[in-house]
């Protein structure tokens, strides 16, 4: 019995340990940037651009850079197969690690199509440091199946979904959770991000316009109730695509207030992510350890209350 106490108590003291130096830990404020590039039908074409975005990023100081949602290939079924390949062994995540090596960036790839067989794929984004490794991968897990305003879309109809949530853990950037468009929707994936000490979360996204008042409100209640940055990196609207998204990239500190918001065209925006900042408005308003996780549940409340 004894031995046990020792053990727990001992198992308790490290965890408190861990636990505080991983809170306390301090991170220089970065500088991110967010590309919005208009996509092309050759992948070499955006490559090029993908390329010169990154070079532009680091010459303008940018320590991380962060790319939209198809970034590689149009949004479209044929333009998806096509360019399908698998990851880590694809063109595509030799071309970024290499770009992030070269340019000595840290990058998030925005998404490509991951190839499964023949006939289905996945939404993914890679997350690479600065030394080019491949960190992280997130398949997206909330598939885009709606029915809006003459709008139909079934992304399942090619797209199988991802099964796991992705935290990034970096070295200079700390925790960065990953979701990919409309996941945006599903405050569950940024709950968990937050409860797991993630300060920045990243939506590579080609939102459609029907909602574009969806993504700017989304974009800040999910700053506001996790108290992280929030980045949603679109590419640049094409009105001749199949898929004419609203683009708009945007950047929300912890408090609900853009940092950044592109417009519909191509360009490249800067904001500053400042932890210290994040943590003042952790403070003054302590949500994060102010939740009531024990009574977030409907089924004890008939015991309860007898
Ligand atoms: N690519 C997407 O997942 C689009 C999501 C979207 O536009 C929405 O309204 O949700």
């Amino acid at each position: 019995m004894l031995l046990q106490k020792t053990n727990f108590s001992k198992k308790f003291t490290s965890f408190t340990k861990n636990f505080i130096r991983f809170t306390s830990q301090k991170f220089t404020p970065f500088k991110i940037a967010v590309c919005q590039l208009k996509i092309s039908h050759e992948k070499k074409e955006n490559f090029n651009k993908i390329k010169k975005a990154v070079e532009e990023s680091k010459k303008n100081g940018a320590d991380i850079t962060v790319f939209g949602e198809s970034c590689t290939c149009p949004f479209s079924r044929g333009s998806w197969l096509k360019n399908a390949e698998e990851i880590p062994r694809g063109e595509t995540t030799e071309f970024f690690s290499n770009l992030a090596k070269q340019n000595n960036i840290s990058i998030i790839s925005g998404t490509f199509p991951e190839k499964e067989d023949e006939k289905k794929v996945y939404n993914t984004c890679c997350v690479f440091d600065d030394n080019g490794k491949l960190i992280a991968k997130h398949r997206k897990l909330h598939l885009f199946d709606v029915d809006v305003k003459q709008f139909r879309y079934h992304e399942s109809d090619l797209i199988l979904p991802g099964q796991n949530l992705t935290i990034a853990n970096t070295q200079k950037f700390g925790k960065i959770g990953i979701g990919i468009c409309y996941d945006l929707r599903f405050p569950q994936i940024a709950q968990i991000y937050a409860q797991h000490q993630c300060k920045l979360i990243v939506y590579p996204s080609s939102w459609m316009r029907p909602t574009s008042k969806h993504w700017d409100l989304l974009l800040k209640v999910r700053a506001i109730d996790t108290q992280c940055f929030i980045v949603g990196a679109s590419p640049a609207r094409d009105e001749k695509a199949k898929f004419v998204c609203h683009a708009h990239s945007q950047v929300v500190d912890p408090w609900g207030l853009v940092l950044l918001e592109l417009d519909e065209k191509e360009g490249i925006g800067y904001a500053k992510i400042d932890y210290n900042y994040l943590e003042e408005i952790r403070q003054k308003i302590p949500v994060l350890n102010q939740k009531r996780d024990d009574v977030y549940c409907l089924e004890d409340l008939s015991k309860k209350q007898k």
